[in-house]
């Protein structure tokens, strides 16, 4: 019997069918590989391409996207500072749940804090938690602004925007970094080749 946090009197309960039968049953590897960077750096869509290649190969993907998980889960948060970290606690804690699942669980999040995704990746075992930077320059970021954004927040109207008014705290020890090369963007899939030749060289995408 325990006691987690609020929660008093509280048992585990074990499932009969463990994660390596699920793991086998998908011949893959749970793991998170978690997307993070400033609104408009293409966390989206490397998410996206990346489920998309995965797939292709025959590789079981789920997204957990911020701006999605927004309208449903995490539609109680706001964006001030305590609220952005309960933001991550509980994302990463269900992808945990993905990744137990046997799932390439892809969480794309600005995780502006860099002691959030710190805790995140403790959450999980056996280097199964993949940071992946967007190192795109706020510069880049801001002339791309696809939902007008950052002129919102430039002009005030939004208070606290990441990169603006709000912090961002790069990683100092992730697993992939991805910027600009020679003032160009990679493309989309050229960006998700390189995550899934980490995935695959990490023994992620087989189970043997
Ligand atoms: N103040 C402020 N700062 C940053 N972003 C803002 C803000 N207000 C709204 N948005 C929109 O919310 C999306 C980011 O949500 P996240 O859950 O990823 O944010 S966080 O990780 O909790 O910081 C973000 O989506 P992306 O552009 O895909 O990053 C924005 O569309
Ligand atoms: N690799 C890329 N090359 C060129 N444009 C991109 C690339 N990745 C994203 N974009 C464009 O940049 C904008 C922001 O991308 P998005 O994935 O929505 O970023 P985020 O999820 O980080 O806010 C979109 O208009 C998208 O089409």
């Amino acid at each position: 019997m325990s006691t987690v946090g609020n929660s008093t009197n509280i048992f585990w309960q074990e499932s009969p069918i463990g994660k390596t039968e699920r793991q086998k049953l998908l011949n893959q590897k749970g793991c998170v590989v978690w997307i993070t960077g400033l609104s408009g750096s293409g966390k989206s869509t490397l998410a996206c391409s990346l489920s998309r290649e995965l797939n292709n190969r025959g590789k079981l993907s789920y997204i957990l996207d911020g701006d999605n998980l927004r309208h449903g889960l995490n539609k109680d948060l706001g964006f001030k500072a305590e609220d952005r970290v309960e933001n991550i606690r509980r994302v990463g804690e269900v992808a945990k749940l993905f990744a137990d699942a046997g799932l390439i669980c892809i969480a794309s999040l600005i995780s502006p804090y860099r002691k959030d995704r710190d805790a995140c990746r403790e959450m999980m075992q056996d280097s199964s938690f993949i940071e992946v930077f967007m190192n795109m320059s706020l510069q880049l970021c801001e002339a791309r602004d696809p939902k007008g954004l950052y002129k919102l927040a430039r002009a005030g109207k939004i208070k606290g925007f990441t990169g603006i008014d709000d912090p961002y705290e790069s990683p100092l020890n992730c697993e992939i970094e991805l910027k600009e090369k020679e003032g160009e963007c990679p493309s989309p899939v050229a960006m998700a080749e390189e995550v899934i030749s980490y995935l695959e060289d990490k023994g992620f995408l087989q189970n043997e």
